[in-house]
Formats: C-alpha cells, sequence, structure tokens
C-alpha cells in the first residue's frame, strides 16, 4: 500500500480501549514509514477533523464493499462509535441499516483470555510447592504424575467451557470439532457462541500447543483464526486431551472454497475479497507465504501489484 497524499485510509486504534478498531482518514502528508492523516469522523478539542503522524504500518486500504451473508461466529467488523470494531456475530438479523454499505450486525467484542491474578497464584503455590518437595525428595514427581496433578487442579477449579459437537475435519496434528458454550451467561461469556476447539491427547500434542504460540503472536490480525485459549479435558478413555478454543471459521478453507468453483476459479468478487485480506495480513505481520513486488524505500515493503500464490 502506498499511502499517497489524498488517498483514503482506514488507521488502527493502538490507544487503551480503541485497540481493533479502524477510523478513515485522508492522507495529508507523507515522510518515509510515516504519514499525516485526517480523521473523517474523530474531532481535535477545538471541534475540527483529528489530524495525527503515524506509522504506515497502522494503515490499511478501505475494505471493498461487498454484500455479504453473515453467520453465527462470523469475523465481521461493524460500526460503533464511529469506527470499524472488529468482532465476531453472535446473532444475525436479516435487517440491512445503509451503513458504509454493510450491514449491521451484533457483535461481541474482540476478547482476550487473561488469567486473572488469584489463579496465577494458585498455580505459583502449586508448583512452588512440588519443586520443594521433589528437591527435597520428599516426594517422587515424574512428568506424567505431574501433568495429572495440574489436571485435577485445572479441573478442581474450572470445569470445560463448552460442549463437544461433531466432527469438523482432521489434520495432521489433531482433529476439530465444533463446540457451543455451556453455559454462555459464564465467565466465558465474551466468547463467541460457537467456537471450533482442536484436539490432540497431550502426549503428541506439542504441534497444536506450539500453534497456540503462533495465533497469540498473530493476535489483532483480524483476518487470521481467533485462539480463544486452551484447556486440558479427560478423553473417552481416560486419557489427557489438550484442547485448543478457536473462533469457528463457517465459510471453511480458502482451499476449500477454490475446490469448490469448479474450473473456473473463484468468483471475481470472492478473488478479490481473499487478495484484500491476504493483503493487509501482509502489511501487519510481514507473512512471505506468497511474492509482493518491493516498493521504493518505505518500511511495510509492499504495493499495490496482486498478490501471487
Ligand atoms: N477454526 C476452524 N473453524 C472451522 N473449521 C476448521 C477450523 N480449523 C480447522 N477446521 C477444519 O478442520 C480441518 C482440519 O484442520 P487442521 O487445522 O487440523 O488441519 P489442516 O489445516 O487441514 O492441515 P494441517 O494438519 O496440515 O495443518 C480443516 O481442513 C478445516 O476444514
Amino acid at each position: 500500500m502506498s499511502c499517497e497524499i489524498g488517498e483514503t485510509v482506514e488507521v488502527i486504534g493502538i490507544e487503551d480501549g480503541m485497540e481493533g478498531s479502524y477510523f478513515r482518514a485522508q492522507v495529508i502528508d507523507r515522510s518515509p514509514g510515516r504519514r499525516t492523516v485526517r480523521y473523517q469522523t474523530l474531532l481535535a478539542d477545538d471541534g475540527s477533523p483529528l489530524e495525527e503522524v503515524i506509522s504506515v504500518r497502522r494503515l490499511r486500504p478501505p475494505p471493498p464493499t461487498v454484500v455479504a451473508r453473515f453467520h453465527l461466529g462470523d469475523m465481521v467488523d461493524a460500526w460503533h462509535n464511529d469506527g470499524w470494531w472488529v468482532g465476531s456475530t453472535i446473532a444475525c438479523s436479516s435487517r440491512v441499516e445503509g451503513i458504509g454499505g454493510r450491514r449491521k450486525v451484533e457483535v461481541s467484542q474482540e476478547i482476550e483470555w487473561k488469567e486473572s491474578s488469584w489463579w496465577k497464584l494458585v498455580q505459583l503455590v502449586f508448583f512452588s510447592l512440588f519443586w520443594w518437595l521433589n528437591r527435597a525428595s520428599m516426594v517422587e514427581v515424574s512428568s506424567a504424575c505431574f501433568l495429572q496433578l495440574v489436571q485435577l487442579v485445572f479441573f478442581s477449579l474450572f470445569s470445560s467451557a463448552c460442549f463437544r459437537g461433531c466432527l469438523i475435519g482432521k489434520g495432521c496434528f489433531g482433529s476439530v470439532y465444533v463446540a457451543n458454550l455451556k453455559k454462555p451467561k459464564s465467565r466465558y461469556s465474551s466468547f463467541p457462541p460457537i467456537l471450533a476447539v482442536k484436539s490432540a491427547e497431550v502426549s503428541v500434542s506439542s504441534s497444536i500447543q506450539k500453534e497456540k504460540e503462533v495465533l497469540n503472536n498473530l493476535r489483532g490480525c483480524r483476518n487470521v483464526i481467533r485462539c480463544f485459549g486452551e484447556e486440558i479435558t479427560t478423553g473417552e478413555n481416560g486419557q489427557m486431551v489438550y484442547n485448543l478454543l478457536l473462533q469457528y471459521g463457517s465459510g471453511r478453507t480458502l482451499a476449500d472454497l477454490i475446490n469448490k468453483s469448479g474450473q473456473n476459479g473463484l468468483p471475481v468478487e470472492e478473488r478479490r475479497r481473499s487478495e484484500y485480506e491476504l493483503h493487509c495480513w501482509s502489511e501487519e505481520e510481514d507473512v512471505s507465504c506468497f511474492s509482493v513486488e518491493e516498493s521504493d524505500t518505505e518500511e511495510t515493503g509492499s504495493s499495490n501489484n496482486p498478490l501471487k500464490l
């Protein structure tokens, strides 16, 4: 994205309470790696449009106007408080509102699963105690036993967040199930009511544990499936199962979509949308799964050329 003077862009909010929101603005000046923008909806103290100098990393192109069908659990942008907020649908209405050519849907705000400090304290006391007992040779704690103890404490404090439903698919490292929240009004109330849960036996779960780390690093990247946390449950045969709680992608994978589209490939609108999403992703995370021509001396290093997958 070149972000020339006069171009309309969207700026991601980074201040407290503004994370995950995008505000439309116009570029009014440029310097290497930075742009001065004038917001269309945010005002300065004197009532004039707010102007700000920001890094180009906070910019994205305005999204294309598409008429989309929304499903429960879809990730969407919703117009709220003068900006677009990333969320997921928790209810869909057929009512169409004329906001920027998009439908208005009810959203649950972006959430982050933060462990409460008392839970961290319990963990700390628990691990310190076993570390001390182990060092004093008062108990022999094998790693398997240790994991079971962790599970016991985990279960005594929290039961599983959701009911597991049918199998959606299997990958090399785990099986993916659709799941519903057990108690939508519990501490998980900010989770979408429908989740995808990727499960594998604890002993072979290192890859999906790694996946959690990767997804956490990509948190805030609006086009990447979100991870809501992890939990350990007991499987049917008593084995310990590691579960990754993921945003449910109702649209299936891009590969599924391409395969379904037959010989002519993706419809033009769908292709544009996918290119746009991959473009935003590459801007934010420097993803190298496709090549984009390098642009002049800009920090972002990408241009408006079509993506080559
Ligand atoms: N968050 C999700 N929402 C909906 N369906 C999903 C989700 N994650 C995975 N799936 C479905 O489950 C299948 C298996 O996914 P998984 O991530 O385990 O493996 P994969 O990406 O297909 O392959 P690999 O194991 O090589 O990564 C996918 O093909 C997809 O159809």
